[in-house]
């Protein structure tokens, strides 16, 4: 995809100030999710700047939520005891004006899980980020359980853009869809108006490595949270573009997936604007 350079200098110094937002605010991130991501999900928190706590025994809520800057939300590995936790914590984090992510894993795998995203959609999450599958899932609840590849993706991000618009018209959410493109899209009916955005940043590997896209949907959360509410789209947009370049330049130094996981979390943390500028590939 050739690079508009016009483009990226509006949105170099966006994704570089949201950056820096985070590093100096360095927000307290809420996660309830799946045991497979927890150290994957804690660690791009930390390398990027954010302080993660993975605090889900609904009996701690009403002391630590009110003071948590964002929740995360994951329903990867998800049983119904867990399911009254995230709806309490959302709830508590509705109250007190916290923005929360929702990801959507496995969306479509199953009816239990369908629905339990479905009650959640109802709580109004800042962020969607889900893959292409997963978007559609949602988008499709009522109609059509489709194809599964379980947590995996068996959807191109690009095919999702109808199912990502409907989804965000109908939630009133941002919606993300992580692929090959990263599309975000918000519906004119909420505050950040009708828009649509394409990260183009990230490597193939990262589908190989379990847990990156928990990983990335956590960013978000944390970039949302050191952001102005009134630019949470931008804040997504950015988290998704630093994610792919940090990958990007993870995979300059990585052998296969094992090593990219290591060099991807360095590349996070060391992150400098000179190479967030040079690497950053935005449209929309
Ligand atoms: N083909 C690809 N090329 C570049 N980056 C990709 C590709 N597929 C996924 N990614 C990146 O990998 C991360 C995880 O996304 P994805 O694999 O879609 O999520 P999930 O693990 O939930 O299925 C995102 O940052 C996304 O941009
Ligand atoms: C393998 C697996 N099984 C249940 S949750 C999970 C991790 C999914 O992570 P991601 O959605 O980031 O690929
Ligand atoms: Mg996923």
């Amino acid at each position: 995809m050739e690079t508009n350079k016009e483009e990226q200098l509006e949105w170099g110094p966006t994704v570089w100030s949201h950056l820096t937002a985070l590093r100096d605010r360095s927000p307290l991130i809420q996660c309830i999710t799946n045991f497979v991501s927890m150290d994957l999900v804690a660690n791009t928190l930390l390398s990027a700047g954010a302080s993660p706590a993975m605090i889900h025994s609904l009996q701690e809520f009403s002391d630590f939520t009110p003071h948590i800057h964002a929740l995360y939300v994951n329903v990867g590995t998800l049983s119904p005891d867990w399911l009254p936790s995230m709806k309490a914590a959302a709830l508590l984090a509705n109250e007190h004006r916290k923005p929360w992510v929702l990801d959507p894993v496995a969306a479509g795998s199953s009816q239990f899980r369908l629905n339990a995203c479905l009650e959640l959609l109802l709580l109004k999450p800042t962020v969607i980020r889900g893959n292409a599958s997963e978007i559609i899932a949602l988008s499709q609840a009522g109609i059509d359980m489709g194809p599964t590849k379980g947590v995996d993706s068996c959807h191109e991000s690009i095919d999702a853009v109808e199912a990502a618009k409907f989804l965000a018209e109908a939630s009133g959410s941002i919606v993300a869809v992580s692929g090959a493109v990263d599309i975000i899209c918000s519906s004119k009916s909420i505050t950040h108006g009708d828009r649509l955005v394409f990260v183009h940043n990230g490597v193939p590997m990262l589908q190989k490595i379990t847990a990156t896209g928990c990983a990335v949907t956590a960013l978000i959360a944390a970039f949302v949270a050191a952001a102005d509410p009134l630019h949470a789209f931008d804040a997504t947009v950015s988290a998704l573009s630093v994610f792919g370049i940090a990958g990007e330049m993870g995979m300059e130094l990585a052998n296969g997936p094992a090593s990219l996981r290591m060099h991807l979390i360095d590349s996070l943390y060391g992150l400098d604007q000179p190479a967030l500028l040079s690497h950053i590939n935005i449209t929309g």
